[in-house]
């Protein structure tokens, strides 16, 4: 036995539990593969027992103490191994509502719009019987069929109304009157009411067989033939409602009201809430709000799991992160989503479900959109990033061909962006990532121009070095030696270096395959770069001391040295103050070349280029090169420093000046010669006694070899200094041992009065 609901109670309240009651019968789930069969009767006329028999069901039945009404409202039930939903209806004519036939009309109404099948329960002998057969009833279901399945239905409708199943049940059959006459009468009975009842204009000629088929089957009497009551029983439930095979299979699909099993619950709450506010019911009206009702509940629930299969990519891809595979991430779940859905929905009225199937479909376009974007900006970025670092890598080999290079790396990952793109371009969407593409290449070529603009950075500073290597070497000969032309040779040397470097460098830079444009404009930044060089060269060739050490030299020059260069040794009858003032002057005329960078020849002067803004998009400029002022560079002495120079320059010559004259001078204060005659004279007699006596001569010698050898090794210095020391080391000796030797002398001598001893102290000292 299964269990039962009260799904309309007395009170005529809906149930809350039928959605949770079909789950346990486990029938949420089975589509349209169910049924609905609602029994109608007099009350008290065996509905629930033949139910329970049939079914299985566990509806109640009548005390037969009592013999009062058993079944109030509507009850529910699911029949046993049959995937069959039973309604038990209060019985008509019920004793306890009395007149009351407001309900009885509601549950008709209520379980047709439900039942494939409606049982008609009654006892033989009422057939014939307008009251007792229930024929009341009936046209009461006739009629209401009409409003709730027709009314709305319109000519170019095609899908017919549902048709209905009305299974009379003759119970308590005597087998007197044979079915067929029974079935004769009863259906006689129905013709006439169907003729009596109102029908819309359009289908006053319909015909009760077009919305109802009828059937009729007899069960014996329960009580006095039970076993053929069993019998009978058994074989309607297997004819009737077990077996698909058999002619009399009740449960067709042309009964079917098509309301999706997930769907029923809810369909029979909001029927009942119009019957029982006396609303109009149009079941395809109410269907096709259950459609929509269902439609966006399953949408809805479709879009929370799809939610909950792409939470593990929205993240990552958001914040920046390329995910791999994404497109078929998407694909699944948006398939996944679709599926689910159809799985469901599918059964629900088409055009709406084809219509919350599109709109689906744009909701999870919507979520997954801006997923593709994000996506694609990180391609983008990867894509930028990949070819920044493809390219520095290929460009730090000794060879290669820049243009190449930039070429096949650019078309690379292009070709990887369009590629990945496509990946997550869904189809049927407007998706494009073509915006983002010509950006891409853009972008690319911003990078290409960047990185050649460091190639031809490279370029120029290689160039540089090697002109400031060149530019030392000659501007240093040439200041070395200054001359009127000293700046001619400078520049001239300066300009034959840059002609020579522009050569190598147009040459270098074509190959990276720069513009003429953007060669002109980095061919002014070589020739700043190098004249910049030049002329911090310049400057340190004319820095204080080098300057000054270079004047000296061109003085000494001068002064020291004669026409024919042989060095002067100066002689009293020199004219040496003429020959200084000469050298000074000379000296100081050549200082004045180094005040400014100013060729003879015009034509050697350097074209210092200009620095403009087209350069600084091209390549990037050094902030010396940018506050550079040529004009100023030009100068080379201050005023001040040209001064200060010529005084210190001054002091050196007139030392030099001074040093000559004293030579002179020590020239001239010499021993005359007539002294060394008389010394030979007066001193014969000494030096014949030291010639003639071999020791002496022999000594004389040697003391005159050892003064050769100490004045040619210039030992003088370094022997009176040892002298000095050993005679100032005996003189302390002495005086040491005179001390020691008066203090011994004291302690010796007898001790007398104070007098005594006072007197040899002073003898001592004295
Ligand atoms: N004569 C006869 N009595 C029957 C038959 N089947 C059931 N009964 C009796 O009829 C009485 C009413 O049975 P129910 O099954 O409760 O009838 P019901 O139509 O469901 O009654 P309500 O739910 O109160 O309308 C019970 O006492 C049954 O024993 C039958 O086939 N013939």
């Amino acid at each position: 036995m299964t269990s039962r609901l009260h799904v309309i109670n007395e009170e005529k309240i809906f149930s809350n539990n039928l959605s949770s009651q079909l789950n346990q019968w486990q029938l949420s789930n089975s589509g349209f593969n169910y049924n609905v069969l609602s029994v109608f009767g007099s009350q008290s006329t065996g509905k629930s027992t033949l139910l329970n028999k049939l079914f299985g069901t566990s509806f109640d039945v009548m005390d037969e103490s009592q013999r009062r009404q058993t079944t109030k409202g509507i009850w529910m039930c699911k029949a046993l191994d049959i995937p069959l939903l039973v309604m038990d209806v209060e019985g008509t004519d019920g004793r306890e509502r009395g007149e009351d036939q407001d309900f009885e009309r509601k549950s008709a109404l209520f379980s047709l719009a439900a039942s494939s099948v409606l049982l008609i329960n009654m006892w033989e002998h009422q057939v014939g019987l307008y009251q007792g057969a229930n024929m009341g009833l009936l046209k009461t279901v006739m009629e209401v069929n009409f409003s709730m399945f027709i009314a709305n239905s319109n000519s170019d409708n095609t899908e017919k109304p549902p048709k209905t199943l009305l299974l009379f049940i003759i119970r308590d059959h005597l087998a007197i009157t044979p079915l067929d006459n029974l079935r004769t009468t009863l259906t006689n009975d129905i013709e006439n009411i169907w003729n009596s009842v109102s029908k819309p204009e359009n289908l006053t000629e319909a015909n009760l067989s077009d919305y109802f088929d009828l059937d009729f089957v007899t069960l014996p009497h329960k009580v006095l033939q039970p076993e053929e009551f069993d019998q009978q029983t058994l074989r309607i439930r297997n004819n009737y409602f077990s077996d698909k095979d058999s002619k009399e299979f009740a449960l067709k699909p042309e009964y079917h009201r098509k309301i999706p099993a997930d769907g029923l619950s809810h369909y029979l709450e909001t029927i009942w809430d119009k019957v029982q506010n006396n609303k109009d019911l149009d079941v395809p009206t109410q269907q096709e709000l259950l459609a929509q009702y269902r439609c966006d509940e399953i949408a809805s629930e479709t879009l929370k799991i799809f939610h909950n299969r792409i939470i593990s990519v929205k993240k990552p891809v958001e914040i920046g992160k390329f995910v791999p595979e994404l497109g078929k991430v998407m694909r699944d779940a948006e398939k996944e989503a679709l599926e689910m859905f159809d799985d469901i929905a599918f059964r629900y009225a088409k055009p709406v479900y084809d219509k919350k199937r599109e709109e689906l479909v744009d909701s999870i376009r919507t979520t997954l959109s801006p997923l593709y974007i994000s996506q694609v900006r990180n391609l983008h970025k990867k894509a930028i990033d990949n070819f920044k670092k493809e390219l520095h890598t290929r460009l730090k080999s000794d060879s290669y061909d820049f243009s190449n290079v930039v070429k096949e790396s650019s078309q690379h990952h292009i070709e990887t962006f369009v590629e990945q793109a496509n990946e997550i371009t869904l189809q049927g969407t407007d998706w494009s990532y073509i915006e983002t593409l010509e950006q891409l290449k853009l972008d690319i070529d911003t990078v290409s121009a960047e990185c050649r603009s460091e190639e031809l950075l490279k370029l120029i500073k290689q160039l540089d070095r090697t002109i400031q290597k060149e530019a030392g070497e000659f501007v240093e000969v040439c200041l070395n030696h200054p001359d009127t032309d000293m700046w001619d040779k400078v520049l001239g040397r300066f300009n034959a270096l840059l002609d020579r470097s522009k050569t190598s460098y147009n040459m270098k830079a074509s190959k990276l395959n720069s513009t003429q444009k953007e060669i002109d404009a980095t061919t002014g930044s070589l020739l700043r770069r190098a004249w910049i060089s030049l002329r911090n060269k310049i400057e340190e060739q004319c820095s204080e001391a080098i300057l000054l050490f270079r004047l000296r030299s061109i003085f000494e020059d001068k002064f020291r040295y004669d026409n024919k260069g042989i060095p002067r040794v100066w002689r009293p009858s020199d004219d040496i103050e003429l020959i200084y003032t000469d050298a000074k002057e000379h000296t100081l005329q050549l200082l004045k070349l180094y005040r400014s960078i100013q060729p003879q020849d015009e034509e050697k002067v350097f074209s210092y280029p200009q620095l403009d803004d087209t350069v600084q998009d091209i390549i990037r400029v050094s902030d010396e090169e940018e506050s550079y002022n040529y004009e100023e560079s030009l100068q080379v002495l201050g005023e001040a420093k040209e001064a200060q120079l010529a005084a210190r320059f001054k002091k050196d010559a007139d030392a030099i000046y001074v040093e000559a004259k004293r030579s002179v001078v020590s020239s001239i204060s010499k021993i005359p010669l007539w002294f060394y005659v008389a010394l030979l004279v007066l001193g014969w007699n000494e030096l014949w006694a030291i010639l003639s006596n071999p020791i002496y001569l022999t000594l004389s010698l040697l003391g005159l070899v050892t003064a050769y050898f100490v004045y040619t090794l210039n030992l003088g210095g370094p022997i009176s200094t040892i002298l000095v020391t050993v005679g100032k080391e005996v003189n302390r000796i002495i005086v040491e041992k005179m001390v020691n030797l008066q203090a011994e002398t004291r302690d010796t001598a007898p001790t007398g009065t104070g007098k005594n001893s006072d007197t040899l102290n002073a003898d001592t000292n004295s």
